[in-house]
């Protein structure tokens, strides 16, 4: 609703009450209408302020409504009748002033920020562009180039970029709705014609044409498949080359392909996703709003290699007081100097001071004994990681937070070598870790609501998005990941190639296929992790086991390679090759090639063609599959967490929501269908099993997403 008052004699003053963001909810709209009718008809009001309730003026359309029926007054002729008003209306923004927001805000005659603010069109983010006249008000207002900048992108700017792009008109420091209501008195009576922005000319840059093309494919090449960055640009360059009014035509008629669009759905999906993992649970029943986190002044990270001193990057840049400790001296020298680079040119890009005398470095474990948390972040290696946790077990003071930066690892036999099993937990994080959003925080049967609330509370603070995940092998992330891996690997031995692979996955939306990916990261690592398991020996690559492996289909390209050296882009050849080691451009490899066609020829195996969408299905598939035995076994507390972790973790394109979302777009029964049939075709692959939650959710009438909690409930109430 929106609340009406008349201030300092004659200031209609408008609060905008919908908490917590104000949102633009049909009773908003109706409120706004109502008491800006009000306020226009009053002879005493001279003008108006519009401001939000609680600090926060305005986060936007109702993102809730999207998916039902619009009801309510519409807001591009709400915001027609503030521009057209006689008295003058200031916008009063305090918080944030966001997608409709920003564009009611574009309606009022001026626009006073608190130096706070921010101020943004973030729709393109959520699948859809500002259809309440954002794309045809801003390139008015600040010009073609910056306006395509900020609807694009979506990015939010300070109150200070706002009034250096002439967004806004005054920035204060004071209490905002009181600057604005000053500057509404000074105001009234004065004429309005150059306040309404509609009837501004769209200024046309000389080079419009080369401007757009350029923006054009800038935005195609990184929005990879996403559909509305593309209508933001075509609705910008209406109001370049159109009339007001035909450029509103055009900006409704883009509006009206992208809002009932899967793409929007699943950004709107993501975003509330993004939200909910905050509120985690523990199959103890121990939940986010009954477990309290314990402050945490003083961290330390055991273990200086690319992730240890990525995460001391990422915990000095919170404030925090951070310890880092190698025990290699060499190493230790030249972690400092990295992480001093790294702290240096963080806070230049940030324009903040670098956080350097936030760090001190030690070569002794004992240096971490008064921290309130330390993260282990040594080599993947279980007998190392177990002497470390019994040392820091001895070492820290009575109720430190003990934390394993494990990938894989079980972290309750690692809780087990400690005097506390109650204060461990996971904390993954993903490579390069001061960048990375994604954190996966681990729980093991032992771990203490206040050790996960603990964790969860820190990776908030170090502007990760946290996500709470049971114990198992690979967690959540890699878990998933491993019958992926798996079905390229067959797909190699059954005809396809790398390029074929990479091409149908990066067309569907990852930024790099599966094999660039592996090239980039090192086929070392999944090496490594096989000959642990007892996988990969070199005197198995050859007759009869070398395809089948502990009763199962199992491929030794990937060991192949390794045992050439070809560990990817670090050795300069890989699943591709490039031009030196360390190289970073893939190029197709003959020689890749004809070693495939010897391997093949060597197990009797004949190539035959493979389509993209054998590709898809099979590689997609098998991993969704695994999320519902997630699922199933309760690692995951829904298919939001899940998507979570693959959106900010792994590449899934957004704009498909995540592989349980996608899942859920597809069509349930038919993922299913396509497993049966893969799973008959390959029945020594039992990933292609379909789950038995899958089956139960296609047998209850393949209920939205948003349900499936209930089946999974029910499901475990009668385990
Ligand atoms: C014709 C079409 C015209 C216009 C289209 C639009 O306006 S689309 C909407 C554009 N606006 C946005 O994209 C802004 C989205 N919100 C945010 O970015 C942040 O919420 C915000 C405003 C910066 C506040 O951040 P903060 O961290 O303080 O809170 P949080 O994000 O956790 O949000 C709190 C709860 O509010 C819910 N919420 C936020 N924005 C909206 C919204 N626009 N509509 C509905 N609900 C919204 C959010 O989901 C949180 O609730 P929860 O129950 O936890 O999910």
């Amino acid at each position: 609703m929106a609340q009406y008052s008349c201030v300092s004699g004659s200031v209609g003053l408008i609060t905008l009450k919908n908490p917590p963001v104000n949102a633009l909810s049909a009773a908003v709209r109706h409120g706004i209408v109502d008491t800006v009718k009000r306020a226009l008809s009053e002879p005493k009001v001279k003008s108006v302020v519009i401001c939000g309730q609680n600090g926060i003026f305005c986060g936007g359309a109702d993102i809730r409504e999207f998916a039902s029926d619009m009801s309510g007054p519409p807001l591009v002729p709400m915001i027609h009748a503030i521009e057209a008003a006689n008295k003058p209306v200031v916008a009063a923004i305090e918080g944030s002033a966001l997608g409709g927001g920003l564009e009611l805000a574009l309606g009022c005659h001026y626009r006073i920020a608190h130096s706070k603010a921010k101020l943004g069109l973030p729709e393109v983010t959520l699948g859809l562009l500002p259809a309440a006249g954002g794309t045809q008000r801003l390139p008015r207002l600040i010009g073609v180039p910056a306006a395509l900048n900020l609807i694009t992108t979506g990015r939010h700017v300070t109150a200070a970029e706002a009034l250096q792009l002439g967004v806004v008109d005054q920035v204060t420091d004071q209490n905002t709705v009181d600057a604005a209501v000053k500057f509404a008195l000074s105001v009234a009576g004065q004429s309005l014609d150059a306040r309404r922005i509609s009837t501004y000319p769209c200024p046309r840059p000389s080079d419009l044409d080369a401007l757009f093309d350029g923006v054009m494919q800038k935005v195609r090449q990184s929005a990879r498949g996403a559909i509305a960055p593309v209508a933001c640009v075509q609705a910008v360059r209406a109001a370049a080359t159109l009339p007001y009014t035909q450029g509103m035509e055009r900006e409704k008629e883009l509006m009206a392909t992208l809002f009932t669009s899967g793409q929007a759905r699943a950004l709107q999906y993501c975003f509330f996703a993004q939200r909910a993992v905050g509120r985690w649970s523990m199959p103890s029943g121990a939940r986010w709003d009954t477990s309290k986190p314990r402050p945490v002044h003083k961290a330390a990270v055991i273990g200086l290699g690319t992730m240890g001193r990525g995460i001391a990057v990422a915990l000095a840049q919170t404030g925090l007081s951070v310890v880092a400790v190698e025990t290699q001296e060499k190493q230790l020298m030249e972690a400092k100097q990295a992480v001093s680079g790294m702290l240096e040119r963080g806070a230049k890009r940030r324009g903040v001071a670098p956080a350097l005398d936030g760090i001190s470095y030690s070569g002794n474990i004992q240096a971490v004994a008064d921290a309130d948390l330390v993260i282990e972040a040594v080599f993947e290696d279980m007998t190392l990681k177990e002497k470390i946790f019994q040392q820091l077990s001895a070492v820290c003071k009575p109720g430190t937070f003990l934390c394993t930066n494990t990938s894989a690892l079980d972290v309750d036999h690692l809780a087990s070598q400690t005097r506390n099993p109650e204060l461990v937990v996971g904390m993954h994080f993903f490579a390069p870790a001061h960048v990375m959003k994604l954190l996966e925080v681990v729980y093991g049967t032992r771990s203490s609501p206040q050790a996960v609330a603990t964790a969860m509370q820190l990776g908030k603070k170090m502007g990760k998005v946290s996500v709470a995940v049971g114990n198992c092998r690979g967690f959540v992330g890699n878990r998933m990941l491993k019958p992926y891996l798996e079905q390229a690997f067959f797909l190699l031995e059954e005809g396809a190639t790398p390029e074929l692979v990479d091409r149908a996955l990066e067309e569907f939306g990852f930024a790099m296929g599966v094999f660039r990916v592996s090239d980039l990261s090192g086929l070392d690592v999944g090496w490594k992790v096989r000959k642990g398991d007892g996988l990969a020996e070199p005197e198995m690559a050859t007759g009869q086991s070398a395809r089948i492996r502990q009763g199962r289909r199992y491929s030794p390209l990937g060991d192949l390679l390794c045992e050439q050296g070809r560990y990817g882009q670090k050795t300069g050849q890989g699943w591709y090759q490039y031009d030196k080691p360390g190289g970073r451009v893939a190029r197709s490899d003959p020689w890749l090639h004809s070693f495939l066609e010897e391997y093949r020829a060597r197990h009797g195996l004949v190539a035959r063609r493979i389509d993209q969408q054998e590709v898809l299905e099979r590689c997609l598939y098998v991993l969704i599959n695994e999320g519902f035995h997630i699922l199933e076994d309760g690692i995951a507390a829904g298919p939001e967490d899940i998507d979570v972790i693959y959106v900010f973790g792994y590449g899934w394109p957004r704009h498909r929501g995540g592989p349980m979302f996608y899942a859920s777009m597809v069509g349930l029964a038919k993922v299913l269908e396509r497993l049966e049939h893969y799973h008959q075709a390959h029945p020594d692959v039992p990933y292609m099993q379909p789950c038995n939650l899958l089956r139960r959710l296609v047998a209850s009438g393949s209920p939205p997403i948003q349900r499936w909690r209930e089946v999974i409930k029910k499901l475990h109430s009668q385990l």
